[in-house]
Parts: C-alpha cells; structure tokens; sequence
C-alpha cells in the first residue's frame, strides 16, 4: 500500500518502469505467459507491482519521495554527499512541491552536492532550457544496476538499427494541399544530411489515386545528385515499376495488405491479384538488379474489417518474401496495435520469414508506436519505418494519423545506447522545415520538447 503511494508519488520513476515494462501486457500473470516472454526475463514476475519491485534499485530513482519533476527521469541521478558542484558551473536554485533544488551543469556524473539541506540534481547534456540555462541532459539513465537492468531486460535489443524514412513518400501522400517539388526536394536532401540512410522518397502510383504525388518523375530528376542514403519509391505494378526506374530509380517497394477489404480500397484489387502483380514486379526488378521491399498492410487490424489475424500476416509476408523482397515491412496502417497485438502478429511472421529480413512500420494513432518498437526491438527487429515530424497517414486509412516520429524513435533509441547514425539536431531541423512548410507544429513529441530548450540535439 504503502509502495504503491510512493509510486504514485514519483512520476519519473515510473516513467522509468514503464519504459522498461511497456513491451509486456501488465495484466499478464505468470499462468498466461507466451513462451516469449521468456527471453525478456520476466516470465517468473506474478504481475506489474512484483515486476516493478523486483528491479525497484535505487539506481535510477530521486532520493526526496516527492519527486514528479517532469525533467528528472531524462537524467536519473541525484548528486549524493558533499559539494563538488564548481563555482564556476551555472547553479540555479528552484522550489518544487516544497523541495528546494540546486541545479548545477556538470560534465561529471559525480557531482556531489549536500549543502543548505537541500537535494541537488545533476543532468549530462548541453541545453538551454527555459528557466535553466546551459543544463546538460541526456536520454539516458545511467549508473551500473541500471545497465544490468538494460542488459537483463532489453538483452535482444540489437546496437544498431537501419531507419527508413518514410516521410517524404509516406508522410506526404496525405497531405490535402499539394506540397511544391522544391519543398519535397529539400526536405529529402535534409534528411539524407542528418544521417538516414534511407529516405523513402516518393511513389508511382497513379496519380488519380494519389494527386500529391503526381510529380514523382520531377521529384527523382532533382534527387538525382544526391547521396549518401539509399532512396527508394513505391511501385504498385507494372507501369509504376517501369516509371520508377526511368526515372532514376535504385530500389522499389510494393505494398500488400493483410486485409482483403484495405487491399481494395488501396489498391483496387484483392490480395492475391495484388500479389500476383508483385510476381511480375519482382521478377523485371530482379532481371535489373535492384532491390525489392515488400510492405504488408493492415497487421494488426483494419479500417474496414476490424482485427487481423496474425496467420494472414505471416501469408502475405511469406509470399512477398519467397517472391524475392529482400525486406518485409510490417505495417500497423491505422495504428491500433499495442505490444499486446503486435508481439503475438511478428511471433507468426518471424516463423515464416527471417528476422532480419523484417522491418516494423507503426502508424501512431493510439499513441502506442514506441511501446511496439520496443517490443520489436526485444524480439529482434532491426529496421524501424519512420516519418520526420510525424507526418502521414493513408490516404484509404481515414482517421489514421501519421507514423511514428523519426524525432521520438532517434531520441528512445539514443536513450537506449542503440546506434542509428542519425544525428538528431539535423533531423529536428529538417522536421522544423517540413512543418513549417505544412504550417502545423511538429507532431514530434522529442522534438518539439527540445526545442522549448533549446538543446543542442546532435549530442543528446
Ligand atoms: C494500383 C492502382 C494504380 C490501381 O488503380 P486502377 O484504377 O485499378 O488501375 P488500372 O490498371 O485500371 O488503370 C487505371 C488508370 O490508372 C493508370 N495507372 C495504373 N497504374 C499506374 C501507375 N503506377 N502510375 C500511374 N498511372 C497508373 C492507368 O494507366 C489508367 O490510366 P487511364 O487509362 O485511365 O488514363 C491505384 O489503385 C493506385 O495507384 N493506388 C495507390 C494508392 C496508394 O498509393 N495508397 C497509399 C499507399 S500507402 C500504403 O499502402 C500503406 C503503407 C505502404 O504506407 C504501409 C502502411 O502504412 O501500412
């Protein structure tokens, strides 16, 4: 009871549990465990409040009981005994629920600071924030129990992960008013600069269907020079495949769907014509030597037919591999997948297709993209679809939102020592750059945060 109000209490705390946790149905009991809760360890945990006193160290935790500080659980240390908190560093003293803090920038994570009775906390990257300027923070907990914790729980989370970027082709696509070529152009170039090493940039479909990607030929013509990231473009048939590699085109991607009812609407066919075009897709693209992405639609559940069958998933995913799609990306279209739906739907794929031929693709509707690409990571997906500033949506998905944010996803996966290469403040800057254009704030969560403090995001 009384663990329970202290973790009530300490909002950060339980950031960080759940953080660790989300992957895994809480209400889950040892009884109802899938075999693949074994390799995350937690298969012997009774439940949520056993599971969180079980790694309730200290490690990671404010030593004042009434600490909820928004800001605190980026950094996870309080500075202990006496003051080593240099004169010469910006200290800042702030009231909160009654506590009085001292703030004091530190490249050390030893600061140790106890003076006037008051707790002090420390923070290990540079920002200027709006009442504490020239804080450093970083999205990493550290301290030793917390990386046994990392190494117990997140032991199948691989150290580095491709991400696609979807954003220009993904993300565009359902923009009501029609984005100027230049303005698709730059955001393409800003995005290969900060490090993506690959950006979706555009489809051939037809542009009765998709008006706003209409100038698909224009926009490859003008990407022509660019390089440094991989940049492929969808390809819904034949015509589209031999638009695309007219145009410049290194690599493709078809798009099937799990639902029958989503394949109609999308792409005016069912899935079994659909994928006997793909057939013929692969086929001319193979003859050409350029790579073939496969995306299936619909995985969790769908617009019109509501929950989609894990089985049919792993059908489709099957085909399109065996077809020769040297990447199969599993998409959550209308994003109403949790860890819960997600977990059992790549346990069916990943029988039938080799993981590292799989990449995940979440829509962030219900706001449950990063809790699924960390359960995906702890089952050993490397490649993560994403789009800058939240953008997207599907056109034939209504009320879909866009996918998750390339912002949120760089940020988690910094905080989890998982390299991407991505250097995060470019990345802000060329989501800053689209949303203005779009003239609607970032859909960001990351990035919209940092921005209010004005951080130098490239060393977060
Ligand atoms: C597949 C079609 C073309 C079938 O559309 P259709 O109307 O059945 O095609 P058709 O073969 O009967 O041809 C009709 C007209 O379209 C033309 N046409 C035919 N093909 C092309 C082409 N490639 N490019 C340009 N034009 C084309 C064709 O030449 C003809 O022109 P007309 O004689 O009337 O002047 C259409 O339904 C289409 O373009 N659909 C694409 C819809 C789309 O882009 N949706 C969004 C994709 S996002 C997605 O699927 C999900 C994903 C990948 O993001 C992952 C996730 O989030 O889950």
């Amino acid at each position: 009871m009384i663990q329970t109000k202290a973790l009530r209490k300490c909002s950060w705390w339980s950031i960080c549990l759940f953080r660790i946790y989300s992957p895994v149905p809480f209400v889950a009991s040892s009884s109802t465990m899938s075999s693949l809760e074994e390799p995350l360890g937690l298969d012997k945990m009774p439940n949520h409040i056993d599971r969180i006193h079980r790694f309730s160290s200290s490690a990671c935790r404010p030593r004042v009981d009434d600490m909820g500080m928004g800001n605190c659980w980026i950094e996870g240390r309080t500075c202990s005994s006496s003051n080593s908190c240099n004169e010469e560093y910006a200290k800042e003293t702030f009231t909160w629920k009654r506590q009085t803090w001292d703030i004091c920038r530190v490249d050390s994570l030893n600061c140790r600071t106890a003076s006037l009775g008051r707790s002090h906390m420390t923070s290990d990257s540079v920002c200027n924030s709006w009442n504490l300027p020239n804080r450093q923070y970083s999205s990493q907990c550290n301290g030793k129990e917390v990386l046994h914790l990392k190494n117990k729980v997140l032991s199948g989370v691989p150290s580095f992960v491709k991400i696609v970027e979807v954003g220009p082709r993904d993300g565009l696509q359902n923009e009501k008013n029609v984005v100027p070529t230049p303005v698709k152009v730059e955001l393409i170039r800003r995005l290969v600069s900060s490090g993506l090493p690959v950006v979706e940039a555009t489809s051939f479909v037809s542009p009765k269907w998709v008006p706003q990607l209409a100038d698909a030929k224009d926009v490859m013509e003008a990407i022509k020079d660019v390089k440094g990231a991989r940049l492929p473009v969808l390809t819904p048939n034949m015509k589209g495949f031999e638009a695309a590699v007219a145009a410049g085109a290194k690599e493709v991607a078809v798009f099937a769907s799990a639902s029958e009812a989503f394949s109609k609407s999308n792409i005016n066919c069912s899935i079994e014509e659909s994928l006997s075009r793909y057939r013929d897709v692969a086929h001319a693209a193979k003859k050409l030597s350029v790579p073939i992405r496969g995306y299936v639609s619909c995985v969790v559940g769908c617009p019109v037919e509501g929950p989609v069958p894990p089985s049919k998933v792993a059908y489709v995913a099957k085909e399109l591999y065996d077809m020769g799609c040297s990447e199969i990306s599993l998409g959550d279209t209308i994003g109403v997948g949790t860890p819960g739906t997600v977990i059992p739907m790549l346990e069916a794929v990943m029988a039938v297709v080799p993981v590292e031929n799989l990449a995940v693709h979440f829509h962030d509707t219900y706001g449950q993209s990063l809790s699924n690409i960390l359960a995906s990571l702890q089952m050993g997906i490397s490649t993560l679809d994403s789009s800058v500033a939240g953008l997207g949506g599907c056109p034939y998905a209504k009320g879909a939102s866009g996918n998750v944010a390339t912002e949120d996803v760089v940020y988690m996966l910094n905080g989890l020592g998982v390299k991407t290469n991505v250097d995060l403040g470019k990345l802000m800057a060329a989501g800053e750059f689209i949303s203005k254009q779009l003239g609607r704030p970032s859909g960001s969560k990351a990035a919209i945060a940092l921005s209010k403090i004005r951080v130098d995001a490239s060393k977060i």
